[in-house]
């Protein structure tokens, strides 16, 4: 992050606990436009947790959440429902394509939901499967795709609305190493090309050397940060 230049996510004491379980306990994480951060750490960490805070799916019980300068922790539902639609984009590890929708219906829901009309949506969406060697695949419905077709198709769908912040949480962890290297490529090159900010929350150490920055989450904290390739 350049010095003075304010980080476009970013989360200062963060505590959260499920019941008597403590799941984040004191987080703090900044992350500038445009950077890719991948989230690591062991199971049970605080991870996603974390992801899901900085995205405005979970509200610490204490602590600030802050996008583009806005306070997400102090905003009410309806708020953060919007956000989350008009800024951010997600994919998760699994499930999360409508079997009943083709694959090019899928990608266009984002904008759908967005008011844009089915012609220019769908248009739109099957930009993207040629882009993510997914040509001749945009009829097809979830049950007739592989793991990693469908996790492209994911991310198209979250990439198609172009968001400002892309969250990943264990994108490629259903997948086999070859293809999870290959649709993780695809991810990195995706919101490069788009200028978009991405959080990233991978186990593994090949999917997070694809980022710009590394952070270790451990017993809800961010304990460590690591700056990798830090050239132009
Ligand atoms: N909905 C929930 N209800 C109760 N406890 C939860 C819930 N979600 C998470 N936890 C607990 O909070 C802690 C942090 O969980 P979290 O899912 O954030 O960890 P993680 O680092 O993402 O783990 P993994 O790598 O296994 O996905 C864990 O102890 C977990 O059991």
């Amino acid at each position: 992050m350049t010095a003075g230049q304010a980080p476009l996510l970013e989360v200062r004491d963060a505590v959260l606990s499920f019941g008597q379980t403590p799941a984040l306990r004191g987080a703090d994480l900044s992350v500038a436009a445009g950077e890719i951060l991948a989230v690591m750490g062991p199971s049970g960490s605080g991870k996603s947790t974390l992801l899901h805070c900085m995205a405005g799916i979970l509200v610490p019980d204490s602590g600030e959440v802050r996008f583009d300068g806005r306070r997400v922790d102090r905003m009410r539902e309806p708020e953060r429902s919007e956000l989350r639609r008009d800024r951010f984009g997600f994919v998760f590890q699994f499930g999360q394509l409508v079997p009943e929708l083709t694959a090019e219906e899928n990608v266009a829901m984002p904008l759908l939901l967005g008011g844009t009309r089915r012609g220019p949506a769908l248009a739109e969406a099957r930009g993207w499967f040629p882009r993510l060697g997914l040509d001749g695949l945009g009829g097809r419905r979830s049950g007739e795709l592989s793991g990693g077709q469908a996790q492209r198709v994911a991310l198209a769908r979250a990439m198609v609305a172009r968001p400002d912040v892309l969250f990943a949480d264990e994108p490629t962890g259903s997948l086999d190493s070859l293809t999870g290297e290959q649709v993780m490529e695809q991810l990195v090159d995706a919101v490069r090309e788009n200028g978009t900010t991405a959080v990233i929350v991978t186990h593994e150490a090949r999917v997070a050397a694809c980022a710009d920055r590394e952070v270790m989450v451990r017993d809800g904290k961010v304990t460590s940060l690591r700056l990798e390739r830090t050239g132009p």
